[in-house]
């Protein structure tokens, strides 16, 4: 009898997505299938749809990745069911390194390259994910062109590693988040969990953030992240996100305590921080 296959939706083959979604495998229970999307936006597509997705949320040096945040409460049925972390290294890729003259990636990755790319007077192309960038290269046959990516992608595209670690800072982290609309059974059970929110302050007033705050602090909710992102609504206006460790019992009466203080609060998810 077939076994029915469940899909997990990521970058495509050669990205650091994919590594992340290979990693993400081997602590979940089930069968799985990974499918390929060209862009973020089209994994979040899917996963609305069906199935399971990974993509990319933080990284150490160049910050949050805005679309997946803004996707997160585009698509509020997707719920980030778990995250890891995983060491980022970049190579550059091409041809000829002294024949270069534009760089083609990920805008992440031209992001935590940005010193590198400088220093050599590059001028840069982005491009929906890193294997994208390789491919684009390689099919270019143009000197002129180099990507920056993976190892797997320079090798799956026959292109030669000019020069690798090229990232401008060492322990170059990026956060990953599996997203999907059901919950999932993980091989051993996380002893780590965390949880994020969005929300709008109903107020625009001395202390409206403050307060918010205060309901954390007074029950000891030790946060991992807040970031403010356009309300999308005019300049100047934002909404918050927040991640924090997972209160346990208490989430249910701390999220209470916060709805008066907000036009809306929504949780994005309350998931395991896998290693
Ligand atoms: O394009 C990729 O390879 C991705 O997975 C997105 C990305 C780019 C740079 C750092 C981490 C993830």
């Amino acid at each position: 009898m077939k076994t029915i296959k469940n899909k997990i939706y990521t970058l495509p083959k050669g990205t650091y997505s994919e590594r992340a979604t290979k990693k993400f495998l081997t602590y979940l229970n089930g069968n799985f299938e990974i499918k390929y999307c060209n862009s973020i936006y089209d994994v979040f597509e899917n996963v609305d749809n069906s199935g399971f997705g990974v993509v990319p949320i933080e990284n150490s040096i160049e910050g949050s990745v805005s679309l997946t945040q803004d996707l997160l409460l585009q698509f509020r049925e997707v719920n980030i069911v778990g995250e890891l972390a995983m060491d980022i290294h970049h190579n550059l890729i091409g041809y000829d390194k002294n024949k270069i003259e534009t760089i083609v990636s990920h805008p992440q990755a031209l992001a935590q390259c940005r010193e590198y790319i400088k220093k050599h007077g590059w001028s840069v192309k982005a491009v929906e994910s890193t294997s994208e960038a390789v491919k684009l290269v390689a099919e270019s046959s143009n000197e002129k062109l180099g990507a920056i990516g993976s190892k797997d992608s320079a090798k799956q595209f026959g292109l030669k590693i000019l020069e690798e670690n090229i990232e401008d800072y060492k322990n170059n982290k990026t956060r990953f988040i599996l997203i999907g609309k059901s919950a999932l059974s993980f091989k051993t059970c996380p002893n780590r969990y965390k949880v994020s929110i969005v929300f709008e302050l109903k107020e625009d007033k001395p202390g409206a953030l403050y307060h918010i705050l205060k309901e954390f602090a007074e029950r000891k909710i030790n946060l991992t992240r807040i970031e403010s992102r356009p309300s999308k609504k005019r300049l100047g206006t934002y909404i918050f996100y927040i991640d924090f460790e997972d209160p346990g019992k208490n989430l249910k009466e701390t999220l209470e305590s916060l709805k008066e203080q907000t036009t809306f609060i929504y949780v994005l998810g309350r998931y395991p921080v896998l290693l």
